[in-house]
């Protein structure tokens, strides 16, 4: 199926390098070419080190490349942009602030009047059900709901792009679902463009409509894999369990027997 969004970001050719501990340059990325729909959601799948968050930190601006080109929206990325928000893993958020204090927040960096800032922040809230926790500080907030502000606090200044850098893996599975079914739930209602960052093919195949497959040594692309599903779909789905095979059988972790898949 053809997107016919128009293209949001674009990387073309890209290469990157860093330097090692005896000082010379070490490929981490090579040659990569990807073109990414306004509001599609896309995640980058691979082992650790295949430079999954490097090709995020490029798009996003914390990086340049060291060959190639990025951009968005035609522009070249040179530095990050306040229109695109990234969520980590650890939440980024400010313990002596409050709930509502740290999603006002990054509306007021933004410049938004103070009354608008907090009326934007506790909408958010609702949206990800936690209105009533407005005046609790992060402390007391288990992991689930501490990376439901960060994206409450990511939401609210309606980024055009969102990156998220595996946000879930620090919490349980039970967390980790219900948050992959609001992201998406939330995805549907807003439409931005989410860049989602996993070394969990599940999780990959569960969120995204197009699964960008990684290798490492050095990090390049070696699928991209269209999953044509309804989103959100039963955890069961058949069709989810036969993309989750094909991704397997990619990593070549799938043992065939009786064309089917042992993992
Ligand atoms: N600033 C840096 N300086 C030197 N090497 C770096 C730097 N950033 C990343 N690297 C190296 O680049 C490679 C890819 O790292 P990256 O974090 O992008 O991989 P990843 O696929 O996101 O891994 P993980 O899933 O473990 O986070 C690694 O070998 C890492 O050591």
């Amino acid at each position: 199926m053809k997107n016919e969004n128009p293209v949001k970001i674009a990387v073309a050719n890209v290469s990157k390098s860093f330097p090692d501990a005896r000082g010379e340059q070490l490929a981490v990325l090579v040659d990569i070419n990807l073109q990414i729909h306004a509001g599609e959601f896309l995640c980058l799948l691979g082992p650790s080190g295949c430079g999954k968050t490097t090709l995020m930190n490029l798009m996003a601006g914390f990086e340049n490349p060291t060959s190639g080109i990025l951009t968005i929206d035609g522009l070249t990325v040179d530095r990050p942009n306040p229109k695109h928000i990234t969520i980590f893993q650890d939440y980024g958020l400010f313990p002596w602030r409050n709930v509502l204090d740290n999603v006002i927040l990054g509306l007021e960096a933004k410049g938004m009047k103070s009354k608008e800032a907090r009326a934007k922040a506790e909408e958010y809230l609702e949206l990800v059900g936690l209105s009533q926790f407005a005046r609790s500080f992060p402390r007391q907030l288990s992991g689930g709901m501490k990376q439901r502000v960060a994206i409450a606090r990511a939401l609210a200044v309606e980024p055009d792009i969102i990156f998220m850098d595996e946000p879930f893996a620090a919490l349980d599975a039970f967390t980790r679902y219900r948050l992959q079914d609001e992201v998406l739930r939330i995805w549907q209602e807003k439409k931005p463009t989410i860049i989602f960052v996993t070394h969990d093919i599940d999780e990959a195949v569960y969120l995204a409509q197009r699964v960008v497959i990684m290798s490492p040594n050095p990090g390049r692309i070696s699928r991209v894999i269209n999953i044509k599903l309804q989103k959100p779909c039963d955890r069961g789905d058949a069709g989810l369990t036969a993309y989750r095979g094909q991704v397997f059988r990619e990593f070549e972790l799938a043992h065939e027997t009786n064309s089917e898949y042992i993992i």
